[in-house]
């Protein structure tokens, strides 16, 4: 189990890292979500020993892990541009962390065999690194971090080099690759669909500070603030009249207190829907139109529509759907 206790980072008069505590369980994944310059990677960087802590402590398996130093620490860390070595081949490359380790020529050859087979590259052991592509060379620089066996694998923005579609399809391929070598890890990242596909767990970190820690399906549904909520995909914030007539429009219960976040998935073009409105934004994109409307008696939402024709001015109805909706905390 990794243990951080009020973890503490400071550049000088600037508190990167402030009072972290975090409990991840041995098997689990953790994405550490956040703004640039929230400070998860300095978060990171501490948890693998390359920044010292100012303050609060760090435990592996019940042992703290003050002064041990990064080599002994029995992690690997992974970053956004893999850091592969150019003059090496893939086979090479990946084998590095077992020649440190001194593993014998043929069980280090079965084990490059095995991790390219993993990573969905078998038959790459030969080629060198600079004729790949950026999504193959990802994918090496995830072999090669897997290759020693780490205790604690750490992820730095893994993907974020990599053009979107590829993104999404090898942040679902890490998951599982993750998920069947039952690989404990910690992973930043600054994207929320990256977060919920590859991660259990999930850390929003605001300024230096963990503003919610929880299962994912947890902080998807349940937003501590708006400040998480805004970073994990809400985009609308409703109060009062207008928060009760989307809620009772999407079958809820009567008038409550508070701030309602909406997801734009909460509001659904529909020719029976309950609420009617008029757009004032429409944007195509590959699977859906994301549209803003002015909602009678609601005022301006976000909404997703079914045809690529709508436009500006036009009147539609919608229906609502409550799980597109969550009560921040009053
Ligand atoms: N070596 C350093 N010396 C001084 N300040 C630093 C140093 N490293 C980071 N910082 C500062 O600490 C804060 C957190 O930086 P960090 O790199 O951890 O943010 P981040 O959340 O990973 O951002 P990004 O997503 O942009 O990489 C920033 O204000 C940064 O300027």
């Amino acid at each position: 189990m990794l243990q951080l206790t009020d973890v503490t980072v400071r550049f000088g008069a600037k508190t990167a890292v402030d009072r972290v505590s975090l409990t991840l369980e041995e098997g689990s994944v953790l994405a550490v979500l956040g703004p640039s310059g929230c400070g998860k990677s300095t978060l990171l960087r501490a948890i693998a020993g390359l920044e010292p802590l100012a303050a609060g402590t760090l435990t592996w398996g019940g042992r703290d892990l003050a002064g041990v130093p990064t080599h002994e620490r029995g992690f690997a860390l992974m970053f956004q541009d893999g850091q592969l070595f150019a003059h090496a081949t893939v086979a090479d490359n990946i084998a590095y962390p077992l020649r440190l380790r001194r593993v014998g020529r043929a069980e280090r050859e079965r084990r490059v065999a095995e991790l390219l087979e993993l990573v969905g590259l078998p038959g790459y052991g030969p080629r060198r690194t600079p004729t790949l592509s950026g999504g193959e060379q990802q994918r090496v620089a995830l072999a090669r971090s897997l290759a020693a066996d780490p205790a604690l694998l750490l992820l730095d923005e893994p993907l974020s080099a990599l053009d979107r579609s590829l993104r999404d399809r090898l942040a679902g391929d890490l998951r599982e690759i993750l998920v069947e070598t039952g690989t404990t890890a910690v992973m930043v990242t600054h994207d929320h669909d990256e977060a919920f596909t590859v991660a259990d767990r999930m850390a929003v970190m605001l300024d230096g500070r963990i503003a919610q820690e929880g299962d994912t399906a947890q902080v998807w549904r349940a937003p501590v603030s708006r400040e998480v909520a805004s970073f994990i995909g809400y985009g609308t914030f409703l109060e009062g009249a207008s928060a009760d007539r989307v809620m009772s429009a999407a079958g809820g219960a009567g008038p409550r207190d508070g701030t309602v976040a909406l997801r734009r998935s909460a509001l659904r073009v529909d020719p029976s829907g309950a609420l009617s409105g008029t757009v004032s934004r429409a944007v195509t994109t590959s699977d859906s139109v994301l549209l803003t409307v002015d909602v009678d008696g609601v005022g301006p939402v976000g909404a997703l529509g079914d045809d690529p024709s709508h436009e500006a001015g036009e009147r539609v109805r919608l229906s609502a759907d409550a799980r597109g909706t969550a009560y921040l905390p009053v």
